[in-house]
């Protein structure tokens, strides 16, 4: 049941009026003036306010105006004196539900009321979810205090709320497209469709008839009319991904619709029309996609008006102790088991790890991690082959090679004999004089001043 707030100055009739509202179910709360009945407004969450036109210290119309700019969902009754229509509908002007006329508003008070709270309790819903989807899809959840990622999220909440078209790039898996849909969630745009496109996961005829739609007949199989992803999207965001993946022809006729918002429907000679965002996303070079031919510069200058670079987790590594804490605590809700902590060895593989896969590639091992733990430890041992196979004491450059791994189990054996040579010699089955000569080309004094003769 909604909660209703009377503003009136003659305290009879509104005590009278809040009665009968009252007894009908509703919580009512009063208030003589503008100024009590927004201070009421600051306190409570009111559903309906049915507020006198005149009051001591301002007039309802006014105050409606004001109450639909601070509080949307709130819907507003204004009660007029007999014989002044106007004010009631100027009231409506600015976004009144209804007005009464104040003589017969005893008996049609409460079917308005019931009609006014159903719409303000639905709109309080649809407030509710749109910010549950803001925080479920805005920037809120993308992760990262990093420089080269903060970077990002400030050109992309700077542009979000425009409509302008923005290119994102970026290699697979650093955040694409949710940097789309958050861009959509903040943008004016939010209540509308947001619908995402992968361009390389269509062949190419198929594609251009998924993007603008066919007409019923316009190919074998066309049986029926069918629009395209692009009028799905009307007056939202459009997201086309891989961009690059497009048919040269059809980057043609996407330009078109970009700069006129004219398109044709497969089969058809009609052009129409649609008001849609646009953000496309690729993990190529567009620039020298474009100088090899493969992608229209005219469409690369429309698109690039706007581009945001993804930097990849390598660029970042700061982050990744972050990102990986959120998986961990993401994946052990949902395999419903207690939130395991990261060995110090497990978060040293992680942050030299190259990560070619990006975030996609770090939520994927940590997800399978969570999953074989038993323990309430992660440790190194349990990522995957490429993770272990290489010394993860900071060094990127040469981990891959077999010296590399000489040298390692050359230290940890020399660590087994603490130090002892001739017994490392012998474990390694190799001569002295040959292990004194790797410890010199490996510099593993320096690096193991525990070894000793
Ligand atoms: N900054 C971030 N914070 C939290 N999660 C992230 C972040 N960036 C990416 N992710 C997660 O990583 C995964 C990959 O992101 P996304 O699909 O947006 O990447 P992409 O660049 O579009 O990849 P592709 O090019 O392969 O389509 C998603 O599950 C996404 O939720």
């Amino acid at each position: 049941m909604s909660r209703v707030l009377i503003i009136d100055d003659e305290e009879n009739l509104r005590k009278l009026i809040a009665r009968v509202i009252s007894l009908e179910g509703y919580t009512v709360q009063q208030a003589a003036t503008m100024k009590e009945g927004l201070q009421v407004m600051e306190r409570e969450p009111i559903n309906v306010v049915v507020s006198d036109v005149k009051l001591p210290d301002g007039n309802g119309i006014e105050l409606t105006a004001m109450l639909k700019k601070q509080y949307p969902a709130v819907e507003v009754i204004v009660l007029t004196a007999y014989g002044t229509i106007q004010d009631g509908v100027t009231a409506i002007k600015n976004g009144a539900f209804d007005y009464l006329t104040k003589g017969d508003h005893q008996e049609k008070i409460i079917p308005l009321l019931s009609k006014a709270s159903e719409k303000a309790l639905l709109q309080q819903k649809v407030q509710h979810l749109e910010a549950r989807l803001q925080d479920r899809f805005g920037f809120g959840h993308i992760l990262g205090q990093s420089k080269r990622i903060q970077e990002s999220i400030a050109l992309a909440r700077k542009v979000a709320p425009t409509d302008t078209t923005i290119l994102l790039l970026g290699e697979t898996g650093t955040g694409k497209e949710i940097f789309s849909q958050a861009i959509h969630y903040e943008s004016d745009r939010k209540a509308k469709p947001f619908v995402a496109v992968n361009c390389s996961a269509f062949p190419k005829d198929l594609l251009e008839s998924e993007l603008f739609g066919h007409a019923e007949g316009a190919f074998t199989g066309a049986t029926k009319a069918k629009k395209g992803y692009l009028e799905e999207a009307q007056e939202g965001t459009l997201f086309l991904d891989e961009i690059g993946e497009m048919p040269i022809d059809l980057q043609a006729k996407l330009l078109r619709v970009l700069e006129t918002g004219e398109f044709y429907r497969v089969g058809e000679s009609k052009a129409r029309r649609v008001n849609v965002r646009f953000i496309a996303a690729t993990n190529r070079n567009p620039e020298k996609e474009s100088e090899a031919g493969n992608f229209r510069k005219d469409l690369f200058y429309r698109l690039s008006v706007f581009s945001i670079p993804l930097p990849p987790l390598r660029e970042r590594r700061e982050d990744i102790q972050a990102l990986a804490e959120y998986f961990v605590r993401q994946f052990s809700q949902k395999t419903k088991k207690p939130v395991a902590a990261m060995s110090p060895a497990f978060l040293q593989a992680l942050r030299v790890h190259p990560w070619k896969g990006n975030i996609r590639e770090l939520k994927n091992v940590v997800e399978r991690c969570v999953i074989l733990n038993d323990l309430n430890v992660l440790e190194a041992d349990m990522l995957p082959y490429d993770f272990n196979a290489y010394d993860s004491t900071g060094l990127e450059e040469g981990v891959w090679t077999l010296a590399a791994a000489e040298k390692k189990h050359i230290r940890q054996v020399l660590a087994f004999a603490r130090g002892n040579k001739t017994q490392a010699a012998k474990l390694l089955g190799i001569g002295l004089t040959t292990l004194y000569q790797k410890i010199k080309d490996y510099a593993l004094q320096a690096d193991a001043p525990e070894a000793r003769q």
